[in-house]
């Protein structure tokens, strides 16, 4: 999230091109070659992309680039319940079916929504329902997640899985424009009310949906927002279409936002998702309103 790493270039310390058979889950790659048939090598050999700071303050610390092998073998780690996977696969053929996150994503944050014990969540962006889905699914039987979609023909497909998964009273389809739901939200007095928020719709709205959903989330509460790194883009400082400087701009005043304590957290090829926890300005203080999480110790959570 700093500005102050994004200011330094990462070094990408990298193998030559290099191709990889999704179905093999070993960390093998092959050498692309000018020349036909290419021998694996006799010896394992590293395969992933290294990157390190330009900046030697930051010692020799490694990130590898996530390859197509470790991508797969990442998904191949993921539990994903079959009614998303249905869903998954169901829109797959759907025109804008990259926009869905990804499993090992939607297990992230089903994860973060139980071990906040978050009861009243909120997404902004729907699409076909695969992160509201798995947000809904660990949901205590109490819970709410009004889910905020323009387009009625991807929430008629949210709201069969809804319906198959048996969550339905659980989600609060709006569909509507998603400024319109979270400021009827406040004028209903719900703010400081939510536990959790996930913002995944246009682009140039980051900073109008963030700035109403940290009226709606509680101290401690917290908002997660995807795509922050848009592709890598904003770290180049020759790419300034609108959607990338709208991004770059956000991160910026997210970083330098006193309301919040922030991560940037979970790379995953173009995507990055951005924590903002909100922060009480008296106390100094977001852990002490923290509930217990609600049947935690019956549904272990492991973050690995
Ligand atoms: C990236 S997709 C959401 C993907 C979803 N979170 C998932 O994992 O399947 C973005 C969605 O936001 C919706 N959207 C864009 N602008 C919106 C707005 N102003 N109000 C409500 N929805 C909007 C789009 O119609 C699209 O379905």
């Amino acid at each position: 999230m700093s500005s102050h790493l994004l200011s330094r270039p990462l070094l990408l310390r990298h193998l030559p091109s290099l191709s990889f058979p999704l179905s093999n889950n070993r960390f093998r790659p092959r050498r692309l070659s000018s020349s036909a048939a290419v021998r694996p090598p006799a010896t394992p050999e590293p395969v992933v992309s290294v990157a390190v700071s330009a900046d030697d303050r930051y010692g020799k610390k490694q990130i590898i680039s996530v390859t197509p092998q470790i991508y797969e073998y990442i998904l191949s780690n993921v539990r994903e319940p079959p009614i998303l996977r249905e869903l998954r696969e169901e829109t797959s053929s759907l025109r804008g079916s990259q926009m869905q996150v990804s499993p090992d994503q939607a297990q992230l944050l089903a994860m973060l929504v139980q071990i906040l014990g978050a009861r009243r969540c909120i997404e902004v962006g729907v699409y076909t329902g695969y992160s509201s889905l798995a947000v809904a699914l660990v949901l205590p039987d109490s819970g709410i997640l009004v889910a905020c979609e323009r387009d009625a023909r991807c929430l008629e497909i949210a709201k069969k899985y809804y319906e198959r998964a048996g969550v339905s009273h659980k989600v609060d389809v709006k569909h509507c424009l998603a400024v319109d739901a979270l400021n009827s939200l406040i004028q209903k007095g719900e703010a400081g009310s939510y536990d959790y928020a996930f913002i995944d719709a246009e682009k140039r709205m980051y900073h109008e949906y963030f700035e109403l959903l940290l009226k709606l989330v509680r101290i401690g509460g917290v908002i997660v927002v995807d795509n922050v790194l848009w592709h890598g883009n904003v770290s180049d400082p020759l790419v300034s279409d609108p959607r990338t400087v709208s991004i770059r701009n956000f991160n910026k005043k997210l970083f330098e936002d006193k309301r919040i304590n922030i991560s940037m957290a979970i790379p995953l090829f173009s995507l990055l998702i951005a924590l903002a926890m909100k922060y009480d300005k008296k106390s100094g203080d977001t852990m002490s309103t923290f509930p217990q999480p609600s049947g935690f110790a019956e549904n272990g959570s492991a973050l690995i």
